[in-house]
């Protein structure tokens, strides 16, 4: 039984970093939680952009210390392999209806994308409060989530894409950011060479960030 949205978002919004993982070999999705998790951040959104996304998701759910989501999850059919496989949330680049509608009849937490004004509007009449805001740097980064959050008053925002080290802050203060994604701690090289002590340390560095 999946946790209710309301859980996994607080416990997104305790984390307050969601890291954007691309795996290209379930192999890799042990090790990689395990980094993560030895970093201090037991989260990640598994990104159906490669074939090894479901496979990842249920290895990394079968360790039972992660809170585990599903990205780029443009259909229904993929809704339902990211919840076969143990996904507590899912993630969109976009606003789907049916990517969204699938997610409230699977009773789990979607984070659809949502940068505009009336996109926002299309979520809360979908029965949503809280939106993916992406790509974030290049849609007018923090200060077009402080425009919008001032007439979406209860609206939360999980700002991804273009998000780092030098801009985090300019996010996390931000009363309506839930938490922020992003994938500077887990580069894909350093997956695919096995490199994960380094990713534990930029997981470690990127959690002390946060925190400040
Ligand atoms: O398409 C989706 O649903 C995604 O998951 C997009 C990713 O969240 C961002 O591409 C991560 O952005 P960077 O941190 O700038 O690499």
């Amino acid at each position: 039984m999946s946790p209710q949205p309301q859980q996994t978002l607080d416990q997104l919004s305790a984390a307050r970093l969601v890291p954007v993982v691309v795996l290209d070999d379930a192999a890799h999705a042990d090790p990689l939680a395990a980094a993560l998790a030895a970093g201090g951040l037991p989260v990640a959104e598994v990104t159906f952009r490669t074939a090894a996304a479901a496979d990842s998701i249920r290895a990394m759910a079968a360790r039972g210390d992660m809170i585990l989501g599903a990205g780029t999850v443009l259909t229904t059919d993929q809704v339902d392999l990211a919840v076969a496989a143990g996904a507590s949330y899912v993630v969109s680049p976009g606003l789907s209806r049916a990517v969204v509608e699938r997610c409230q009849e699977h009773g789990i937490l979607v984070l659809p994308g949502a940068v505009t004004a009336t996109e926002i509007q299309a979520a809360l009449e979908l029965g949503l409060t809280t939106v993916k805001f992406f790509p974030a740097g290049t849609s007018g980064g923090a200060p077009a989530i402080k425009a919008l959050a001032a007439p979406f008053g209860g609206v939360s925002f999980v700002p991804t894409g273009g998000v780092g080290p030098a801009n985090l802050h300019e996010y996390l203060a931000i009363p309506a950011v839930a938490a922020v994604g992003g994938s500077w701690m887990v580069p894909k090289n350093l997956v695919n060479s096995g490199d994960f002590a380094e990713i534990t340390r930029l997981t470690a560095e990127a959690v002390a960030l946060a925190a400040r």
